[in-house]
């Protein structure tokens, strides 16, 4: 229905759902008439999409160890807090990785334009809790929209003691990471400490060094049994028939990688990490998962020993920081790199077919393939820059992985890596 009435608006702010007719032309302000008008009308005839927002005024600040001060707006938890920031490159899945325990000690920066739109779901979560100190982003979805949501971002955040800011610059804070590395940070909503405490704060902050897998480690052993839903069986149809009893370490275990094991036929028993092998071993597992974890992995010299000790005992798979861990184990070392991966489209060889696998990735270190004594192969590369990305020693049931075959939401190129677990441990039953 055609309304008819003068308004004087100015053109460029003009409301969705309307068109307009202008009947003068003076400076910037216009006398339009409307011709169309479909948003509500306030009672003394201004539209009502017209009514200036009451945007959040700037208040909080994310300060680097460069003395940068970032303004922004906060969401989530308020306070002060203090971690590594990191940028992950993932369009989608920003509840599974705020619920990695390997972001434990860190800011996560996401480069993803808008964040929240899909709210917080019950089926996502890759623990119990959120990890990281805090999250960084552009822009905070002003709804959340999704079928299985119950929650939106902000309230989960807060009720999950983690901080979270918005409307920053994202992309330069990313550049500034990408030229000069990962930099420690703070995060803070307090206006009553100054920027110059805030630096000072960054500069007391090491992850290196720190054991970081004790604090999200479960303190006593549990049975896992969840599988995956039937929309993630591409690759292990029938292999419900056979049974493999697992032990995996929780060196900080995303819960996806259990249930993949479960997919897969597997009788899983969750450890603690100090948890000793010999214990392990008088289980008599048919192998065992070294899971992900945060932090610094020469920082952890008795994990080290736990894994050396099940070495030709027992096959073994590693998942990332597990990987780092089987590469210390088997004599190598690992570094820091000065980025590290963070996100979901990296690009890896697969020696062993050729494959290019796409994949998500997650680790500030790496395992330095030069420091590994003769006769362990790198089977896996990342190609982005060269970087170890996969390890095997076949003669002692070795196997081990950089990055994320369990990765939900995906890529799901790697999940058959799980099967390749299967195998050798298939294989050390037969040769038992
Ligand atoms: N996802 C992980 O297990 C991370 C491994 C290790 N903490 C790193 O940052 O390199």
């Amino acid at each position: 229905m055609a309304t008819k009435i003068g308004i004087d608006i100015s053109l460029r702010n003009f409301p969705a759902g309307c068109s307009a007719r202008r009947t003068n032309k003076s400076s910037n302000v216009q006398r339009v008439t409307i011709v169309k008008c479909s948003v509500n009308l306030n009672s003394n005839g201004t539209a009502a999409a017209l009514v200036e927002r009451p945007w959040k005024p700037f208040d909080a600040r994310l300060v680097l160890e460069d003395g940068s001060v970032w303004k922004a707006k906060s969401f989530g938890a308020s306070g002060t807090k203090v971690g590594e920031v990191v940028f992950n490159t993932s369009l989608t899945g920003y509840q599974e990785i705020i619920t990695d325990p390997s972001y434990a000690g860190q800011f996560v920066l996401m480069t993803c334009p808008q964040i929240g739109n899909t709210g917080i779901n019950l089926d996502d979560e890759e623990s119990k809790q959120c990890h990281p100190g805090g999250m960084i982003i552009r822009s905070l979805s002003i709804s959340t929209s999704n079928w299985r949501a119950i929650g939106n971002i902000s309230d989960h955040l807060a009720a999950n003691d983690m901080m979270g800011i918005y409307d920053v610059d994202t992309r330069a804070i990313t550049r500034r990471l990408r030229q000069d590395g990962s930099l420690r940070g703070v995060l803070s909503t307090e206006n009553s400490k100054t920027s110059e405490e805030l630096v000072e704060m960054a500069h007391t902050f090491s992850i290196n060094g720190v054991d970081s897998i004790s604090g999200v480690s479960c303190t006593a052993p549990y049975e896992w049994v969840d599988k995956t839903g039937s929309e993630w069986e591409f690759n292990n149809k029938g292999s419900d028939d056979k049974s493999f009893d697992v032990v995996a370490y929780d060196f900080g275990i995303k819960h996806n990688i259990l249930r993949r094991l479960a997919s897969y036929g597997c009788k899983i028993t969750v450890v603690p990490s100090t948890w000793p092998a010999s214990e392990t071993l008088k289980m008599k597992p048919d192998g065992v998962l070294f899971s992900n974890g945060p932090g610094d992995p020469s920082a952890v010299p008795y994990a080290v020993e736990t894994v050396k000790e099940m070495l030709g005992k027992v096959p073994v798979f590693g998942i990332c920081m597990g990987h780092q861990l089987l590469g210390q184990a088997l004599g190598g070392k690992t570094f820091k790199m000065k980025f590290g991966h963070h996100g979901g489209n990296h690009p890896v060889r697969n020696l062993q077919n050729g494959r290019v696998e796409i994949s998500a990735q997650n680790h500030n270190y790496a395992v330095d393939p030069a420091s590994l004594p003769e006769g362990i192969e790198v089977t896996h590369v990342n190609l982005n820059d060269g970087s170890c990305a996969g390890l095997a020693f076949p003669a002692l049931s070795v196997m081990s992985l950089q990055y994320h075959p369990e990765a939900s939401p995906g890529p799901h190129d790697s999940d058959l890596v799980f099967r390749e677990f299967i195998h050798l441990m298939e294989q050390g039953k037969t040769n038992a």
